[in-house]
């Protein structure tokens, strides 16, 4: 069944240097089940991240008939009760402590200050980050903040989270313990999740399901379901495997999309 669901999506933008607008995203039509990791891919430009925005409300699609719906309700403005999102750079703010930047979310909530502070306390257990709850972004490294904006999303407990390269901006190692963290996390805490990635490791770790765009304009070139068994093993022939599908498609798409095909083959890293 699913949760979410975008029928016939396009959006135009104006490109003020061209003096015209643009087609980014046609006909785009994406679901989501229940508790279901759906990774996007794409080629940089294909508008994966104005699809993401769409889905969260953030955006508006162009009016042609297309919609978004969240348990058959149509999506017009953003659902903070329903939908959490996680941002590349996602902001902590500096002159709140870590247990405070977790609580944030939840201050608009009906809830005590207790409670805020309980369900605070539960996602940094979850993330490992109770000892540093009272210190500040400044004090902390740059994954442990990614930690910590990521309770901040968890905190809220919506049932759909929508992440947009949340681990973009990290060092390898780091970005694979994270989202190792993350697929344990959300499969225990049974959340659908639509995640953006450049990475084909990424998207064969994390993903039940990857669809992925070409661009100019982008549409879902293919839709393809994981089989890689869990836990997954990057390292493994069937993980390396799939990753060089993953890669031939994308391939595809940058071609399809005009641009140069990459030279080397399959990296078992960024698109
Ligand atoms: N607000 C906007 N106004 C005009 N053009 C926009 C706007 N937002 C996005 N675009 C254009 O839409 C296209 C798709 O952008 P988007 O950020 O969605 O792509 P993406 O696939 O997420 O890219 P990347 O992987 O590099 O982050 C780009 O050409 C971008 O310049």
């Amino acid at each position: 069944m699913a949760v979410i669901q975008a029928t016939k999506i396009s959006k135009t933008f104006y490109n003020p240097s061209e003096s015209r607008a643009v087609k980014t995203l046609d006909d785009v039509s994406f679901s989501a089940d229940k508790d279901e990791f759906v990774v996007l891919l794409g080629p940089s430009g294909c508008g994966k991240s104005t699809f993401l925005n769409i889905l969260a409300g953030l955006t508006s699609h162009d009016r042609d008939g297309g919609k978004v719906t969240v348990h058959g309700r149509t999506v017009l403005a953003p659902q903070p009760d329903l939908i959490a999102y996680m941002f590349q750079d996602s902001i902590l703010y500096p002159w709140r402590t870590v247990i405070k930047n977790v609580e944030l979310g939840l201050e608009t909530r009906a809830m005590s200050r207790a409670e805020r502070r309980e369900r605070a306390f539960k996602y940094l257990d979850l993330v490992g980050l109770r000892a540093y709850a009272d210190h500040y972004p400044r004090q902390i490294s740059g994954g442990m903040a990614q930690r910590v904006a990521l309770c901040r999303s968890l905190a809220l407990e919506t049932e759909i989270i929508l992440m947009d390269e949340p681990f973009g901006a990290l060092d390898e190692q780091t970005r694979a313990t994270l989202g190792s963290e993350l697929a344990s996390i959300c499969r225990e805490l049974k959340r659908t999740v639509v995640f953006v990635t450049h990475s084909l490791a990424e998207a064969a770790f994390l993903g039940d399901r990857i669809a992925v765009f070409s661009a100019q304009p982008g549409r879902i070139k293919i839709d393809i379901k994981n089989n890689l068994p869990r836990p997954r093993v990057m390292g493994s022939p069937e993980f390396r495997n799939f990753v060089d599908e993953l890669w031939l498609h994308l391939q595809d798409a940058k071609q399809q999309a005009g641009a140069a095909p990459d030279r080397q083959g399959s990296p078992l890293g960024a698109t």
